[in-house]
């Protein structure tokens, strides 16, 4: 694949990358769990004519994309590839791979479907999406568990970015880090976006912050073909830095407990065949994040303690999705019923809510090549 914009004359394949929605936590497995979900972020790539690309329009002139974007964001997101969170991410993996700059003549199309800030994983798939757009473009062959690395020193907590990567339902963990690779891998976020200026002298994006190899860890567990995923979404943007603001930093034993003994139910019992609702329904209680992001979403335990699978038959199990504000209500049936009670619920408090029904994939990302 093309990794300069030097003098090579084949035009390159076009591609299309399509990276999933994510659902974290899933009530007690804060940081530790998501599921990947049937909302996309879809980046298609496609490489001018060798011939036009000698004459590239200013904003070629200076970053070597065009990009084109429409869907969910696109009155807010920024087209400069210098600024834009993917192909940010994109650049510095090619950095880190002593690739300085993108190739020429390259066209992106995004087209996204996932709603920003509101916990159905936007970020982390922007990022992975950066990832695999600098895998491509750079020929890098990276394995998925060093894309995660990358991913990781921008995401910095793996619930989402690895269940978008791999799909399904994804635990993982951060290994303890050496000291060395512990500062390598905590260097400031500008560091590794800086937002690059295309005038920057010559020793600009020599010396990226290159990951630990390993940072990352992952499993993906079994779910029920039966179980379906209904999102309800607050028309409100809650970013992730302050839903995490709010939280404290130590936890009573007491609390840390009712997480660990929810969690390891909840990777089982969500596998089951049929689901058990009373047995998913209190395994999908928490007490290290919800508690304290209710003061952000209104309404949040109204509808968490209110609908449950006694009043809401079909219903499995319900919590905050990712940092908020969206719910998420894990259900075999009764979907609309879900959704409008919980509308009810949040329209008391002054919130509108839109619901998708969705399902849960286990594919995780994808790069697909046009022949
Ligand atoms: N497709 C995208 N392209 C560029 N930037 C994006 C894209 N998607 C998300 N972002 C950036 O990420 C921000 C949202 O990230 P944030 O972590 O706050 O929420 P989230 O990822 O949607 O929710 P959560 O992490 O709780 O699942 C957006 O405001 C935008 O700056
Ligand atoms: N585990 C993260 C997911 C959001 O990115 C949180 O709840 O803050």
């Amino acid at each position: 694949m093309i990794a300069s914009s030097s003098s090579s004359s084949a035009k390159a394949p076009d591609f299309t990358i399509r990276v999933p929605a994510t659902s974290a936590n899933i009530g007690p497995g804060f940081d530790v769990v998501g599921l990947s979900l049937s909302l996309y972020l879809t980046l298609t790539v496609h490489f001018e004519d060798p011939v036009s690309s000698s004459g590239p329009s200013s904003a070629q002139l200076s970053s070597g994309i065009t990009l084109l974007y429409e869907g969910e964001g696109a009155n807010e997101v920024p087209l400069d590839p210098y600024k834009n969170l993917t192909t940010r991410v994109a650049l510095y993996v090619l950095r880190c791979h002593d690739i300085p700059s993108f190739p020429l003549g390259v066209s992106i199309r995004v087209h996204n479907e996932i709603p920003f800030g509101r916990g159905l994983g936007s970020s982390g798939a922007a990022v992975i999406a950066g990832v695999l757009l600098a895998d491509a473009l750079g020929a890098l062959a990276l394995p998925r568990a060093r894309m995660l690395d990358f991913a990781l020193m921008v995401e910095r907590h793996p619930d989402n970015v690895a269940a978008a990567l791999v799909g399904g339902f994804v635990g993982s963990y951060l290994r303890e880090l050496d000291y060395a690779a512990t500062q390598a891998a905590s260097v400031p976020l500008a560091e590794v976006l800086p937002e690059y200026p295309p005038d920057a002298g010559p020793d600009w994006g020599r010396y990226p912050p290159v990951p630990p190899f390993g940072i990352g860890h992952w499993v993906q567990f079994t779910v029920s073909p039966a179980i379906k995923a209904v999102a309800i979404i607050p028309r409100f943007e809650l970013s992730t830095a302050k839903a995490r603001g709010v939280l404290p930093e130590l936890y009573s034993r007491k609390d840390l407990v009712f997480n660990l003994q929810r969690l390891a139910v909840l990777t089982l019992a969500l596998s089951q065949t049929p689901p058990d609702p009373e047995l998913i329904y209190e395994a999908m209680k928490d007490r290290v994040h919800q508690p304290y992001r209710k003061t952000l979403i209104p309404g949040l335990p109204e509808v968490t303690s209110s609908i449950t699978p006694e009043t809401h038959p079909g219903l499995l199990g319900i919590c905050l999705s990712g940092a908020g504000p969206t719910i998420l209500a894990l259900a075999t049936g009764g979907f609309e019923r879900i959704a409008e009670d919980a509308r009810k619920i949040f329209s008391e408090k002054n919130i509108e809510v839109d619901w998708k029904l969705l399902d849960i994939v286990t594919d995780g990302s994808s790069v697909q090549y046009t022949v």
